[in-house]
């Protein structure tokens, strides 16, 4: 048998593949959900090297559910004490999120910089959007807390469909929308299917509480004080009677808002490292932009995966 070959077999190589399969191609499933291969990459670089602590605060979100907004609320609560929420030039107002809560498995060889996480003062807090099954076991067996955050799946859709077609104006192409959606359904998008990324979270924050705290973008919305609320008793960061009276809740809210945020220079001029200009983060925060977009049919499509993937568990979205 002859060992001369140096390349990969031909049905290895991706570089004879057709623009339009690669197109279809760009995302793989690795242990059950779908991902780039460089993210491929960060996941397994995480799951074999990333250290936890107990003190850690891990967000994960399923992509395009208001992860940045947490961030910056996560920041902002937990580190009140260092940087007080009344300060001019508070680190969100000069910094994009991303940047001061790193995705693990971004950071981690996708852009070549491997952050000295040790280094982090405690409580460390990162990101990521990675499935349950998926974390790095050191994360499942650690005292780690984990801020779980999805959104309904018809506004997730139409924000992942913007993003991907990076525009923040508005997109006439019928045809790639309906693409999308139909690959969206079948559980093909970026860290889906999304269901089960959901399931599996909403299953370890009712069996875990201490864990896990499941929340949605729209009870966010909705009552924003209420899940700040649950967040610090959740994080052991409650309020003070003071911080109360002097409007600190207030402030946080106000500071990292859609309005506060999305017009900071930082957030309209600046790009992140992996490549995504800061702006593309904020479109138009709010609920139920999906009604610009969906047909009929699709609505009931939704409606129809989401009945049959949740029957039985009591999670439920609200689509106001
Ligand atoms: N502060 C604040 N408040 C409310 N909503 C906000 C905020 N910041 C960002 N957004 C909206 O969140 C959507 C982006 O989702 P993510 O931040 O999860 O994106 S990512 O997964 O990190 O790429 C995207 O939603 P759409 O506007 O529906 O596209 C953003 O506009």
């Amino acid at each position: 048998m002859t060992t001369s070959q140096t390349s990969p077999p031909k049905y290895l190589q991706e570089d004879s593949l057709s623009e339009e399969c690669k197109k279809l191609l760009d995302i793989y499933k690795y242990q059950g959900f779908w991902t780039s291969p460089r993210l491929i990459q960060g996941v397994i670089a995480c799951q074999q090297q990333f250290q936890a602590q107990d003190t850690d605060i891990i967000l994960v979100t399923t992509p395009k559910s208001g992860t940045t907004w947490l961030k910056s609320l996560l920041f902002a609560l937990v580190n009140r004490t260092k940087h007080s929420v009344f300060e001019q030039n508070h680190p969100l107002l000069v910094k994009n999120p991303h940047v001061l809560v790193p995705f693990l498995e971004h950071t981690l060889y996708v852009d070549g910089q491997v952050p000295d996480f040790a280094s982090f003062t405690s409580p460390r807090l990162l990101a990521t959007h990675v499935p349950f099954a998926s974390l790095p076991k050191f994360v499942q067996n650690s005292e780690t807390k984990l801020v779980y955050l999805c959104r309904n799946p018809r506004d997730t859709f139409i924000s992942m469909w913007y993003f991907s077609n990076n525009l923040r104006l508005d997109h006439k192409d019928i045809n790639s929308i309906e693409q999308m959606f139909d690959l969206f359904c079948k559980g093909v998008s970026i860290y889906g299917p999304f269901w089960d990324h959901v399931l599996d979270y909403w299953k370890q924050s009712i069996e875990n509480p201490n864990k896990v705290l499941f929340l949605m973008y729209e009870e966010m919305k909705e009552k924003p004080k209420i899940q700040l609320k649950r967040l610090t008793e959740f994080l052991e960061c409650q309020f003070s009677i003071e911080e109360e009276n002097c409007g600190v809740v207030d402030e946080i809210l106000k500071m990292c808002s859609f309005e506060n945020l999305s017009n900071l220079k930082v957030n309209t001029n600046e790009k992140l490292s992996t490549g995504e200009g800061n702006e593309t983060f904020f479109r138009k925060g709010k609920i139920g932009d999906w009604k610009n977009y969906f047909t009929v049919e699709m609505s009931e499509n939704l409606n129809r995966i989401t009945e049959q993937k949740f029957n039985g568990s009591g999670l439920k979205f609200l689509y106001t």
